[in-house]
């Protein structure tokens, strides 16, 4: 591809350092994720691959290198309706008593902003919620949900602003078989629609036949970029140690509730 035909960057980091508790945790980590691709941050436990999507949106600061994000250097960029993002093992509830429907719609306040929301606003609302399959359940409550049903809520509320770029950090981490297969059906509709795609990934599974890329970190570094490790999966690369947090013999937690 010549230089001229090649997508601008959607995220750009570069030369990413980070600290936690006064450890680094990122050493250098060069991320480009382009216009249209689908990018996998794949890594053992630890090294990393939170941070650095944390780092991308500004949640946890840089202490060297940088980071753009379409194009604009983080510390200037306003426009977050442009991105979605789904944090890993979280909850949709708080503790707040909220239907399906209250949970999305929040998600579309970055394009609302104060204004009253529109036929357009609920549309999209209505629309995301139909996607994760809980139209029929737009009106319960978040707290009767399971994880697999939350982490469907967690994705509709990204969506429901339709960005640009969804960044979603181990959709599938405790989550059931449907839920699963309802998640890859969306995403597939997410990238045929041309949304640029960063997932934290444990390992390719159900997602591998969207990935483009896989960028895999090992201790705060880069190890891999480039074409997914297809068919073997993300085992059979030098430095997996990744342990599993669903073995065959656990029942399966979702990580979700707590
Ligand atoms: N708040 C924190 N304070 C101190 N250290 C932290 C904090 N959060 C994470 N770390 C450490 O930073 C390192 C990288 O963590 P990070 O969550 O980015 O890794 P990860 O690759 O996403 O791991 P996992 O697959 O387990 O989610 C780990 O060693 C972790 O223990």
């Amino acid at each position: 591809m010549s230089e001229s035909s090649t997508p601008e960057a959607v995220i750009s980091m570069r030369a990413g350092t980070a600290a936690l508790g006064g450890r680094p945790v990122l050493r250098g980590v060069d991320l480009t994720v382009r216009r249209g691709e689908v990018v996998a941050l794949l890594g053992a436990n630890g090294s990393g691959k939170s941070t650095a999507v944390r780092s991308v949106i500004g949640q946890v600061p840089l202490t060297g290198g940088g980071v753009e994000l379409f194009g604009t250097p983080l510390r200037r960029f306003r426009q977050w309706a442009r991105v979605g993002y789904v944090p890993q093992r979280t909850t949709a509830a708080g503790g707040v008593p909220a239907t399906i429907h209250e949970v999305v719609s929040s998600g579309r306040l970055s394009r609302t902003k104060l204004r009253l929301p529109r036929g357009a606003d609920r549309e999209a609302v209505d629309r995301a919620i139909e996607l994760v399959g809980l139209t029929d359940r737009a009106k319960d409550s978040v707290d009767a949900l399971s994880g697999g049903q939350h982490q469907r809520v967690l994705i509709a509320r990204a969506l429901a602003a339709a960005p640009e770029l969804l960044i979603m950090d181990e959709p599938m981490a405790g989550v059931d078989l449907a839920s699963q297969e309802i998640l890859a059906a969306t995403l597939r509709a997410q990238v045929a629609a041309g949304t640029t795609v960063l997932l934290v990934l444990h390992e390719l599974g159900p997602l591998e036949p969207l990935i483009d890329r896989a960028v895999v970190l090992r201790d705060g570094c880069v190890l891999h970029d480039g074409p997914p490790p297809k068919a073997v999966g993300q085992h059979a690369l030098p430095g997996h140690d990744h342990v599993h947090p669903h073995a065959a013999s656990e029942p399966v937690r979702t990580g979700l509730l707590s």
